[in-house]
């Protein structure tokens, strides 16, 4: 059966359309708001589409606006897809106390621990109910890539380990690689998931690729003056876990830049550009 979904917005760019859909979620078990790029391609039929997963604090608009990523993926052909960035309106106690816990802070992962476990599926919500929805309202075809920042960076890389071979390419600005060993993960983990430190690993994109998930390639850009650098990211956890691995990592340390979607606009058409590659070369 046809899901609905209720359109928010329509705005015309570079010759296709952002617009915006607010839909019930069942995984979720709330409602939902997503935003999506649609290239002028789509007119002759499916396209590829990169999910993008944003980070702490921001919904589906965060990308769309900031990042100016329309105009080289309207002259790829590649649609791309915003969730949102946790369930909202739930009204769970403590949901809306921090930035970095709750609301716009739910780590893509799905919770076990009450009250978090009634809701928090982000998991479900962007790799399985949200694509499955898109597909039977747009133009897209199942070439599929991923892609984050932040909190969404870490889910882009976890989304791909959990999967190998779903996704023709994986990228990520500035990810949080290893929550289990950070303060935004440590805190989002023991109340999401719990004591349980075996069931964090599950969830951690170093701690994945150290028990051999996948080999694929990963393009990852980091700013060398990022405030979250050596507290939150530590993206050497990640050089060293993929170096015990042979897993390719191109990491990219960026001098002067922070944490910011300025950040992300610099840089966002070399990763449109990675994930456009391989996402033509596999439909070959
Ligand atoms: N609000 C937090 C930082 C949150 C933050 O930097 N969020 C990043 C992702 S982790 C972001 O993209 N923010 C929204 C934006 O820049 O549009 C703070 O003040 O320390």
């Amino acid at each position: 059966m046809t899901q609905s979904i209720e359109q928010l917005s329509a705005t015309r760019s570079h010759g296709g359309w952002v617009k915006r859909f607010s839909h019930r979620s069942q995984v979720l078990d709330c409602d939902m708001t997503f935003g999506i790029f649609l290239p002028p391609q789509t007119e002759n039929g499916p396209v590829p589409v990169l999910w993008w997963l944003s980070g702490l604090t921001c919904t589906d608009e965060n990308f769309m606006q900031k990042a100016g990523a329309q105009k080289m993926a309207a002259r790829l052909g590649m649609a791309i897809i915003c969730p949102d960035t946790s369930p909202r309106g739930t009204d769970l106690p403590g949901e809306r106390e921090s930035y970095d816990f709750g609301s716009g802070a739910g780590f893509y992962l799905n919770a076990k621990k009450a009250p978090w476990d009634k809701h928090y599926h982000m998991y479900d919500y962007v790799t399985s109910e949200l694509p499955a929805l898109v597909r039977e309202h747009f133009p897209i075809s199942e070439r599929e890539a991923i892609s984050g920042h932040s909190m969404g960076g870490h889910g882009a890389l976890i989304c791909a380990l959990k999967q190998p071979g779903r996704y023709a390419s994986i990228s990520a600005f500035s990810p949080v690689v290893n929550p289990v060993d950070c303060p935004w993960g440590e805190k989002a983990f023991s109340h999401y998931l719990g004591e349980d430190r075996g069931e964090w690993s599950n969830w951690d994109a170093c701690e994945l690729i150290l028990a051999g998930a996948s080999k694929q390639p990963m393009l990852i850009d980091q700013g060398e003056d990022d405030q979250f650098l050596e507290n939150q990211l530590k993206p050497d956890h990640l050089e060293k876990a993929c170096h015990l691995q042979g897993v390719p990592l191109k990491l990219r340390r960026h001098e002067g830049y922070d944490h910011s979607y300025f950040f992300v606009a610099s840089f966002i058409d070399d990763h449109l550009e990675y994930h456009a590659r391989h996402l033509l070369a596999d439909q070959a």
